[in-house]
């Protein structure tokens, strides 16, 4: 029996300190762990390495995910997770911990379902967007490198007495824009999720601007490219022509997803891996996602959490009504 770790989809902080805590608890239970690396293309390349204390010395700190990241095409086909199991096969693996997102998820399942091999998901995205769990490692990161910028950029608006519009990531979700907005002190919060009305907002603006408001704070998440919302070149376009106030934007992108993991995201990750592995070592049979709800991690099937699309409460979007009207 063995077992192995592998991170897949969208890369995020916090993953480093898992893949420590994963190598150094299998140690402390005198199991030999083994490091997959480039998520489930290496599994396909059989990219596959017993793991020692050096190779997780020194990543506590790391953002991103030192045994790298993939996102396959060739893991669709029966094929490739045939040669993938065989790998695993060849080093006698019949256990994974997976970080990533629910397409991740997805894909163990269906490789569970083919093979028989366990496995054990972690939550692992910045985008806070998996149905089941309040937290995915990476989230709280994320929304301080945001925290970060938008103070920054806010200082320069002001100087200028301009508007700014930032775009945070998500994808479809706007949780990251929707929390960085209430924390951030936005006087704008636009997102798939809440319905907003720009003309009565617009109102609100310009009387505070008579007032002798000097700056404007607007976060939109990325989701409202693709969703029926204004987006960040609509939203610079309405304020220089409908507020009347020269306005910059600022698309944060990929800068979300690196950087130093904050305290919080070191312990979930230590305490996510800790319980996985328990659980992955406890159980016959296992395909769980782990889950943290109201202080507690939970195991979930993979069809619950493919059951519905994440929501987010609605006392968080109730926070930030005022900002969209
Ligand atoms: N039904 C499936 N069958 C086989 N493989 C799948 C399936 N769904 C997803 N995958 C594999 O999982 C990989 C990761 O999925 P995806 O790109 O959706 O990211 P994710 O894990 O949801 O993370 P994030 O969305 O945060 O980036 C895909 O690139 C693909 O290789
Ligand atoms: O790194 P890529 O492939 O451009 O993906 C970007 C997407 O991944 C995420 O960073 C995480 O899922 C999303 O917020 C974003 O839409």
């Amino acid at each position: 029996m063995a077992i192995a770790i592998l991170t897949s989809g969208g890369d995020c902080a916090g993953m480093n300190p898992a893949i420590k805590q994963f190598v150094d608890y299998c140690f402390s239970k005198n199991i030999q762990p083994y490091l997959i690396y480039d998520g489930l293309e290496g599994l396909i390349d059989g990219d596959i390495k017993k793991a020692s204390y050096e190779d997780v010395a020194g990543m506590m700190h790391q953002g991103g995910t030192m045994i790298r990241s993939s996102r396959s095409k060739r893991f669709f086909e029966y094929e490739y997770r045939k040669i993938a199991y065989e790998n695993l096969q060849k080093h006698g693996i019949d256990k994974l911990i997976i970080l990533g997102g629910d397409g991740s998820f997805r894909a163990l399942d269906q490789f569970y379902k083919d093979f028989g091999v366990n496995f054990v998901g972690i939550p692992s995205t910045i985008d806070n967007d998996i149905f089941g769990t309040e937290y995915c490692l990476g989230v709280d990161t994320a929304l301080n490198i945001i925290r970060e910028a938008t103070d920054a950029v806010r200082d320069t608006s002001a100087s200028f007495k301009r508007a700014c519009v930032i775009e945070t990531m998500g994808r479809d979700c706007g949780y990251l824009a929707l929390v960085s907005a209430i924390t951030c002190g936005a006087e704008v919060c636009i997102i798939p999720e809440l319905e907003y009305d720009l003309d009565k907002i617009g109102k609100r603006l310009k009387e505070e601007l008579k007032n002798g408001r000097k700056y404007i704070v607007c976060i939109v998440a990325e989701g409202c490219n693709s969703q029926v919302c204004t987006n960040t070149n609509g939203l610079v376009k309405w304020l220089e022509e409908d507020v009347g106030i020269e306005t910059r934007a600022t698309i944060l992108g990929h800068v979300q997803r690196g950087g130093n993991p904050t305290v919080y995201d070191r312990l979930m990750a230590s305490e996510f891996a800790t319980y996985a592995i328990d659980k992955i070592l406890d159980d016959e049979k296992c395909n769980h996602v782990i889950v943290y709800n109201k202080s507690e991690f939970q195991f979930v099937s993979i069809d619950y959490v493919n059951s519905q699309k994440y929501e987010i409460k609605k006392e968080l979007l109730d926070l930030a009504r005022r900002l969209i009207n």
